[in-house]
Order: structure tokens, then C-alpha cells, then sequence
């Protein structure tokens, strides 16, 4: 079979960032912070092959649309190159960018917002024609309009030429829009989320014209999606992105049945429609997605991860590490408190970690205690800390009591620290994926060693495809 590696890259994305420089929100002045731009995409790289269908996933706010923007230069990067079949575009000539234009397109998720209500269907399809000066002539305008709407399934042509778009269902006005991109015969065509405003009774018959249409005009497509079921079903190959960052792309059935990332695998156990690989466990990720305007230090996931690495020097379970540095978390975050303490009517610190220990996992990770308890509440003895992590806890536990908590923060950053907070991972090369995972660093893996058959939750080991 051809192998996309094999082939030449058709789009070449490299160290690709895009900031939104936001405006001073009322906190921001009032505390006289610096303002902080919105990093919506943070250093992105993807090679997309001629002929693929590459897929990129995330909750939303991700980056996506972001991305495929940047890549029909409907933005300009803060920093990074996109080339196009071996052209920096970012840095061309007026004739490149003219030949550009025709090459790629992009469809976007609203039908009846990117049409204009005053233009006909023949208007609308002739007109990138008429921008790209491509066809002369009214009649062979028409002809090629025809064409391309008969390719469509908007058959005959005549019946909808002089349609408006709102005498057209959602279908047909989404049919429309492909026709449009498609009438200057392009080479790339980003989707952005295509039929996510369609009915779901005609989705598929839309995805299924644009998979014709892929081998008829030899397209190459990048589909922008939080539905990860049409990810499957469309795409070769696909990329997860979590805030900003792409942590793990590679072929699709890989990155399904088997995923490395952390993210990946709690993004794919949320969805129910998606078929997954077997001998799978529900991931157990905590909290939710945090701001791009200020965005973790390190692995941006880690905050929420399952899998967070412990340092070298860890005697403990990777779970008593996990559930410390949660308690970490939750100091720094004001979410364990004096006042909370106070609340609960906690005096005594083991109390206070025996709440503060506890995660707001799926229930078949929980301890019994934790379970029998509705989730706030652990045996602080079954929970595998090192004595000296107890101590340092305890320790923080007392301060935060004593309502000091730059002093409990102080002894906790000392005590539990991971490299997942301190550095930025660098995607990594592991069997068919590319993934941004302290797992899969050299160093990570043997961290990964010395925890293996620990119940942590770790599922499969990372090992080599
Ligand atoms: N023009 C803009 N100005 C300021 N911030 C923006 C702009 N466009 C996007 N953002 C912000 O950038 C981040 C990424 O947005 P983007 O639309 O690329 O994400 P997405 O993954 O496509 O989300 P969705 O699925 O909701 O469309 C978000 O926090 C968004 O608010």
C-alpha cells in the first residue's frame, strides 16, 4: 500500500504559533497586571501528504479553526512557517499568492452564514471564476458552473442556478458552498467542521459526496472536527490538539484503538458512538480545560493528566502521587483553604488531606473509602505515600489551617514535583505516532520502568509498536 511518509509533503506546517493580543480585562487593570494574549496556537508541526484526509480533533477552544485559518492565510502566524507544495506562504510573490488562492480553499461549518442572501447559486459558484479571472466567457461560465453543481449533487443544474440561498434547505446550501470551492479546481481543501450544522439524517450523504469527490478532482483535505466519530469515518490520519498544542497525531485507527496520549484517551472515552479498541478502561481525567490566556506550565495537560510522571526519586504508587500533587493543586488554586477547612469544620490536618487527597475520577479508580464516602474522603494509611511526603503534607495541612498558604505552597512545590509541570514536552516519534508526552521521552519511559505493574491507572504500558 502507499504510505503517506512516502510521499511528498503537500503542506508543510513548522513551529506554527498564532497569539491573539487581547485587550486588559477589569481584573487585569485592576490588579495592574500585563495583559496576556490568547495563545491559540502554540507551536504546531504537521506534514499533510498529497491525497490524505487528515483529521484534527479537540475540545473546543483547542486551536482548530485557528489552524486551518492559518493554513488558507485567512491569518497570518505569530510565528512558524506553513509551506505549500515547497512555498513559504507567508513570503510570496503576488503571482504565488494568485496561484495560491486557487489551490487551496476552505469550507466552512455554517452553510447559511457563508453564503450571501443576495447572490444566486450561479453568482456564488461563478464568482471565485471571476476573482481568479479563470474562465472567459459567460457561456463556458456556465457551463463550468453546471458541471461542478451536477458533481455536487445539485442536479439538474438549471433548476438551482437561479436559486437564493434561502430557498434552499441546509443540505443543499452546505452542497452549494463545496461547489464553490471546488469551481477553480483546487489542490487543498480545508472543512471546518462541514456538516456539524446539518441535520443528522443528511450528514452522511454530504460526507460521503466529499469522499467522491476526493478521488474525482484529486483532493487533498484537512477536516476540522470535535466529532470524532466522522473523524473515523473520513480521515486517514488525524491530530489531537489540546490547548493549542498538537499532542498526538498518526494514523487514525492507531491513534483510536491505541491511544498514547493521555488527552487522546480520555478525549476518545467521552465520546459513546465511537468504537473503541478492546480491553479499554474509561480514562480518569480530573477538572476542566484551563484558559489559553494563561495556560499551564510544562505539559499543558498535566494539570488534569491520569499518567502524571512522579521524579526518579519516588517511592510511592503513581496514584499517591498523583493524588498529592492534586492536593498541591487545589492549595494553589484556593480550592483548600482555611476557610474551607473552616466550612467543613476541619481542625485536624490528616482530616483536611484526607479530603484533600480524594479525586473526581470514574468510580472504578476510586479507593473503597473514597467510594463508600461519595468521593471526599480517603484512608490517608491506604494511600501509598513515602513517609517523607506524608510528613511534608501533613506539614502543608497545618499551614493551610494556620491560614498561611505561601507557607504550605512553599513545602509542598518542595516535596512533589514533576517533570511534567517544568518542561514543555517535545513531540516524540513512537511506533506510527508523534507524541508530546513525557511518557515517551527517554527519561520518561524509564520513570515509566520503575512504576510498571503499580495500580496506577496506567493501562498499557508505552512500549514500542
Ligand atoms: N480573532 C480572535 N481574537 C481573539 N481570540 C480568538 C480569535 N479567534 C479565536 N480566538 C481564541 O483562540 C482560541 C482558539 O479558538 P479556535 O476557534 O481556533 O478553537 P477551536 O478549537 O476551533 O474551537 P471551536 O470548536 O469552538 O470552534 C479560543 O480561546 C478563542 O477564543
Amino acid at each position: 500500500m502507499d504510505r503517506a511518509e512516502d510521499r511528498e509533503p503537500l503542506v508543510e506546517i513548522d513551529g506554527l504559533r498564532k497569539l491573539f493580543d487581547q485587550s486588559q480585562g477589569i481584573i487585569d487593570t485592576v490588579l495592574g497586571r500585563e495583559p496576556q494574549p490568547v495563545r491559540a496556537v502554540d507551536g504546531v508541526s504537521l506534514d499533510i501528504h498529497q491525497g490524505d484526509i487528515v483529521g484534527i480533533a479537540g475540545e473546543s477552544g483547542c486551536g482548530k479553526t485557528t489552524l486551518g485559518k492559518m493554513l488558507v492565510k485567512l491569518h497570518d502566524p505569530t510565528e512558524g512557517t506553513i509551506r505549500f507544495d515547497g512555498t513559504d506562504i507567508t513570503d510570496m510573490t503576488r503571482e504565488e499568492e494568485r496561484e495560491f488562492r486557487k489551490r487551496v480553499q476552505m469550507i466552512f461549518q455554517d452553510p447559511f452564514e457563508s453564503l450571501n442572501p443576495r447572490m444566486t447559486v450561479y453568482d456564488t459558484v461563478a464568482e471565485p471564476l471571476k476573482i481568479n479571472e479563470m474562465i472567459d466567457g459567460y457561456d463556458e461560465r456556465r457551463a463550468r458552473v453546471k458541471e461542478v453543481l451536477e458533481d455536487v449533487g445539485l442536479g439538474p443544474a438549471e433548476v438551482y442556478l437561479d436559486a437564493f440561498p434561502d430557498e434552499l434547505s441546509g443540505g443543499e446550501r452546505q452542497r452549494v458552498a463545496i461547489a464553490r470551492a471546488l469551481v477553480v479546481d483546487p489542490d487543498f481543501i480545508v472543512c471546518d467542521e462541514p456538516v456539524s450544522m446539518l441535520d443528522v439524517s443528511i450528514r452522511a450523504g454530504v460526507l460521503n459526496l466529499m469522499k467522491e469527490l476526493q478521488s474525482e478532482y484529486d483532493l487533498t483535505y484537512l477536516f476540522i472536527s470535535h466529532d470524532l466519530s466522522l473523524i473515523r469515518y473520513m480521515c486517514d490520519r488525524a491530530g489531537i490538539m489540546y490547548l493549542g498544542n498538537m499532542v498526538e497525531q498518526g494514523p487514525t485507527d492507531d491513534i483510536i484503538d491505541d491511544p498514547k496520549h493521555p488527552y487522546t484517551e480520555a478525549l476518545f472515552d467521552a465520546v459513546p458512538d465511537v468504537e473503541l479498541g478492546e480491553d479499554r478502561r474509561r480514562a480518569n481525567a480530573t477538572g476542566e480545560v484551563p484558559s489559553p490566556r494563561n495556560p499551564p506550565s510544562g505539559c499543558r495537560y498535566h494539570p488534569r493528566c491520569a499518567h502524571i510522571i512522579p521524579p526518579d526519586s519516588w517511592a510511592g504508587s503513581q496514584e499517591a502521587f498523583r493524588r498529592a500533587y492534586q492536593f498541591k493543586l487545589k492549595v494553589r488554586r484556593g480550592e483548600v483553604s482555611a476557610e474551607s477547612a473552616e466550612s467543613a469544620d476541619v481542625t485536624d490536618p490528616e482530616r483536611l488531606l484526607e479530603n484533600g487527597l480524594t479525586l473526581d475520577i470514574p468510580e472504578e479508580y476510586r479507593t473503597e473509602t473514597e467510594n463508600e464516602s461519595a468521593g471526599t474522603r480517603v484512608d490517608l494509611g491506604a494511600v501509598d505515600l513515602p513517609a517523607t511526603t506524608r510528613d511534608a503534607l501533613v506539614e502543608a495541612a497545618e499551614s493551610v489551617l494556620a491560614g498561611d498558604t505561601e507557607a504550605a505552597l512553599a513545602t509542598l512545590d518542595d516535596a512533589i514535583t514533576t517533570p511534567c509541570e517544568d518542561r514543555q514536552p517535545q513531540p516524540q516519534q513512537s511506533g506510527s505516532r508523534r507524541v508530546a508526552c513525557h511518557r515517551y521521552d527517554d527519561e520518561g519511559f524509564e520513570g515509566l520502568g520503575e512504576l510498571a505493574g503499580t495500580s496506577a491507572g496506567l493501562g498499557a504500558a508505552p512500549a514500542e509498536d
